[in-house]
C-alpha cells in the first residue's frame, strides 16, 4: 500500500518538467594537463544546471552521465551550439528528465544540479570533433588518450568555476557511477553523499571483452581510416555494430524481445545468402544505425579506452579519508552489464572501512538501463538520503 502511494507521487511529479534549458560552456583560461602529462591547449566543458545554488553553495549535486549520454539531463534543449550535426530528436528531452525537477528525486526546489559532458565526448566538451588550435583543423585521431581521472578533473575545474567546494552529493549510473566513486575517493573532502548505481570498482573481464569487440568493430570499418575519417563519411557501420554488441548488455533479453515490434523493417540481404528473419534483428540493426547518427567514433573510442582501463586505485588508503561519507548504492537484479556481484564487492569494501552504506537491489525486468527508465524504483530512496541532515 505504501509503495503504491510512493509510485503515484513520482508519476505525478514526473509531469512537472524543468522546461526549456540551455547548454552553458566553461572554458579553462590555461592549458589542461592530462594524467599522461600531455596538455590540451584549450579545455571547454559543456554543461547544464537545474535549480538555484544557495548562498553558501552547500546544495550542489554533481551528476555524471553514462557512456553515451550528455550534459543534457533534464528539461528540453532543442540544440547544442557547435554540434548540431550530432544532435538528434532523441536527445531533445534530457536523459534523466524523470529524476530531475521540482519534487523529483533530485528536487530542484532544494538542490542545484550540475551535469557536464565528458571531456572527449561529442556533445560540446573538448573532444575529437573539436578544433585543434595547433592546426586549425578538428583533432580527429590526433585527440590524445584520456583517463577517467581526466574526465573527473575537468569537472572539478568546472565546480571551482561555479564556486562549489563541497558537493552535497555526487551521483551516477554505469560508467557514471565509476566516475562518481573516483571523485568521492580521490577528493573525499569535496563530497558528502555518494550515490553509485549499477556500477563497479574496476572493469570486469566480460566488460573488457565486450568493449574490445566494439573497438575492433569500429577499427574494421573501411571508413574508419585509422581514425582519420572525414566527418562527412564517418565509420557508421562499425559504430552501429559496436552499439549492437553493447545494447544486449544494457537491455535484458526479455525486454529486447518485447521492445522489438513484430516487424522487419529491412529485408535486405547480407551478401547474397542471408535475409533478416526475426524482428529482434531488425530492432538491433535499427538501434545500431540510430546510434551511429548521434555519436562520433573517435569520441566513442576515447571513452571505451578510459572504461577499459578503469580501476579504483589504493582503496584501503583512500577510504581512510572517507569516514564522513555515506553511500546509497543500487544494484539492478537483471543487470548483465554491471552484475550485482560487483556492487556487493563495493559494499564489502565500504563496510570493511567503516563507511556508512545503504545497499538496495531493485527488481527490474529491463536490465542495466533500468536506471534510465524506471524512476519509481530509485527515486524514493534517493530523495530520502538527499534530505538527510549532516
Ligand atoms: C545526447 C543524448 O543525450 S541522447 C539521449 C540520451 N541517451 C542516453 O543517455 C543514452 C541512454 N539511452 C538509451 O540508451 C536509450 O535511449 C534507451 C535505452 C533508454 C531507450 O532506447 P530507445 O531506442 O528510445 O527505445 P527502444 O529500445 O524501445 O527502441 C525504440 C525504437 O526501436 C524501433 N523499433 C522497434 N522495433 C523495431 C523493429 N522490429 N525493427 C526496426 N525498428 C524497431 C522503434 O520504432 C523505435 O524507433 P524510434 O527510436 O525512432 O522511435
Ligand atoms: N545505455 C546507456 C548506459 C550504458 O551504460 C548509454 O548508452 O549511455
Amino acid at each position: 500500500m505504501l509503495s503504491h502511494v510512493v509510485i503515484i507521487q513520482v508519476e505525478s511529479s514526473a509531469r512537472v518538467s524543468i522546461g526549456p534549458v540551455q547548454t552553458q560552456f566553461f572554458e579553462l583560461d590555461s592549458p589542461f594537463t592530462l594524467e599522461s602529462g600531455e596538455q590540451l591547449e584549450q579545455l571547454r566543458i559543456a554543461y547544464e544546471t537545474y535549480g538555484e545554488l544557495n548562498a553558501d553553495a552547500s546544495n550542489a549535486i554533481l551528476l555524471f552521465h553514462a557512456l553515451t549520454g550528455s550534459h543534457h539531463a533534464a528539461g528540453f534543449n532543442p540544440e547544442v551550439n557547435g554540434v548540431e550535426d550530432l544532435w538528434t530528436d532523441e536527445c531533445h528531452v534530457g536523459w534523466w528528465d524523470q529524476f530531475i525537477g521540482p519534487g523529483k528525486a533530485l528536487d530542484t526546489n532544494q538542490f542545484f544540479v550540475v551535469c557536464a559532458n565528458y571531456l572527449g565526448s561529442c556533445y560540446g566538451s573538448t573532444g575529437p570533433i573539436s578544433m585543434n588550435p595547433a592546426t586549425g583543423k578538428r583533432y580527429g585521431n590526433a585527440f590524445p588518450r584520456i583517463t577517467a581521472w581526466d574526465v573527473v578533473n575537468s569537472q572539478l575545474y568546472l565546480l571551482n568555476h561555479l564556486r562549489i567546494h563541497q558537493l552535497h552529493a555526487v551521483i551516477g549510473g554505469s560508467l557514471g557511477g565509476m566516475l562518481a566513486m573516483l571523485l568521492a575517493t580521490f577528493c573525499p573532502n569535496r563530497v558528502r553523499t555518494v550515490i553509485p548505481i549499477a556500477t563497479g570498482m574496476q572493469t570486469t573481464i566480460l566488460q573488457k571483452i565486450m568493449n574490445f569487440e566494439q573497438i575492433i568493430a569500429i577499427r574494421n570499418d573501411r571508413d574508419f581510416k585509422e581514425g582519420d575519417y572525414d566527418l562527412d563519411q564517418p565509420p557508421k557501420q562499425g559504430l552501429a555494430l559496436a552499439r549492437m554488441i553493447a545494447h544486449k548488455t544494457f537491455v535484458s533479453l526479455a525486454d529486447l524481445e518485447r521492445r522489438a515490434r513484430q516487424e522487419i523493417t529491412s529485408h535486405n540481404l547480407i551478401g547474397n545468402f542471408y535475409a533478416l528473419s526475426h524482428p529482434v534483428e531488425s530492432y538491433m540493426q535499427y538501434q545500431g544505425d540510430k546510434f551511429a547518427e548521434r555519436f562520433d567514433a573517435n569520441s566513442y573510442l576515447r571513452i571505451m579506452d578510459l572504461w577499459q582501463n578503469f580501476r579504483l586505485q589504493d582503496l584501503p588508503t583512500r577510504f581512510q579519508d572517507c569516514a564522513h561519507q555515506r553511500y546509497l548504492l543500487f544494484s539492478i537484479d537483471s543487470d548483465v552489464c554491471f552484475y550485482p556481484e560487483e556492487q556487493q564487492a563495493i559494499v564489502e569494501e565500504l563496510k570493511a572501512h567503516g563507511i556508512d552504506v545503504t545497499y538496495l537491489t531493485v527488481h527490474s525486468e529491463l536490465g542495466h538501463d533500468s536506471f534510465l527508465l524506471e524512476p519509481e524504483l530509485f527515486s524514493p530512496y534517493i530523495q530520502f538520503i538527499l534530505s538527510g541532515t549532516d
